[in-house]
């Protein structure tokens, strides 16, 4: 059934579909797809798609609660609760699985920001607002040592926490322009936007790598990335294969980056923004989620 969405829900129904859409792409090295599992032996793409469906309500709160108010310590900690109840959600979605809980993070950052300034047509401003809320300390932070914390100290690089403060960087340098940039190639969305996931990958000190497989999986796995865009990028017969080698080599060391599938949801949510935003972002029609 379709209905006639307020703004702040249109934000949180955006996230779910930018989620459900990188979830869906294919073929991602390492990462969930439509194909494969990559080297996650706990998920399907039936469950990302759970998951990211039972974030919509967590999303909607934190877009009402944000509205037109500015960062501030206490938006800062409502926005943490309501983003903890959302891994909550996930979790008992996904029975125990950890699934999104980066992408609720820069998406939660991302949707207060929209909905602050519901005007805002600046997709760099938004994402930088989104930075300046994140930089106010969350005081009721559960004081239990993470994947990210561990593997930062252990080999002195930043994660999503800092990649948040600094009002996304990869996103805004990056993501956003490399998806213009292959679109103004008049290549298929689905190349556009793998081309966008390798330019992520090729950068990104993925913890969720580090974590899982140390440093030298990583330095490898930004290599081969970068080669398939010095190669003319997915659409390129050259680039495919080493995309292929790329996944072999993921999933030989068991490794993922969930952190740049988690960047790249927040990519297509921050396009749909600009979408959306050159008319009016309330009055669309629902998504379907089924
Ligand atoms: C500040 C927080 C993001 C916590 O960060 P921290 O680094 O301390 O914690 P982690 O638990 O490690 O989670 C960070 C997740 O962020 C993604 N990520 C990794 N690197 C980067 C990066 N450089 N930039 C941006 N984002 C990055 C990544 O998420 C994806 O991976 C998850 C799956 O990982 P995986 O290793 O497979 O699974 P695990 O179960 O963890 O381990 P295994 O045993 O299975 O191997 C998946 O969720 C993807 O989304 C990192 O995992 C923040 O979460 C926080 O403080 N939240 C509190 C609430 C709050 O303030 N919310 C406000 C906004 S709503
Ligand atoms: N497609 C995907 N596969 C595995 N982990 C993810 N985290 C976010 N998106 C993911």
């Amino acid at each position: 059934m379709e209905k006639s969405l307020t703004y702040t829900e249109n934000l949180a129904m955006l996230a779910v579909r930018a989620l459900i859409e990188e979830a869906e792409l294919t073929p991602k090295p390492g990462l969930v797809d439509k194909e494969s599992a990559g080297s996650h032996h706990d998920m399907s793409i039936e469950l990302m798609i759970k998951s990211a469906k039972s974030l919509e309500p967590a999303f909607s709160e934190i877009a009402k609660v944000s509205y037109g108010r500015v960062p501030s310590q206490e938006l800062r900690e409502e926005i943490a609760a309501i983003g903890r109840q959302g891994e909550k959600d996930m979790f008992q979605a996904t029975g125990g699985v950890n699934t999104h809980k980066g992408a609720i993070w820069a998406l939660g950052l991302l949707i207060s920001s929209a909905a602050m300034n519901p005007k805002e047509t600046s997709l760099d401003q938004i994402a930088l607002t989104a930075g300046k809320l994140a930089l106010f300390p969350d005081r009721n932070l559960p004081q239990q040592i993470t994947n990210g914390q561990r593997v930062k100290e252990k080999y002195g690089v930043n994660g999503a926490l800092e990649e948040a403060q600094k009002g996304f960087p990869h996103i805004r340098e990056i993501a956003l322009p490399v998806l213009y940039e292959s679109r103004s190639r008049g290549i298929k969305e689905e190349l556009c936007r793998l081309n966008t996931l390798f330019s992520l990958i090729a950068s990104l000190d993925d913890t969720c790598i580090l974590h899982r497989a140390g440093f030298a999986a990583l330095t490898a796995t930004k290599e081969l990335s970068s080669e398939i865009l010095l190669l003319g990028g997915v659409c390129t017969e050259a680039g495919w294969k080493v995309l292929e080698e790329l996944s072999h080599f993921l999933n030989m060391c068991n490794a993922s980056p969930g952190g740049s599938a988690d960047l790249l949801a927040a990519t297509i949510f921050l396009d749909y923004l600009y979408e959306t935003n050159k008319s009016p972002l309330w009055g669309l029609k629902k998504y379907s989620l089924i």
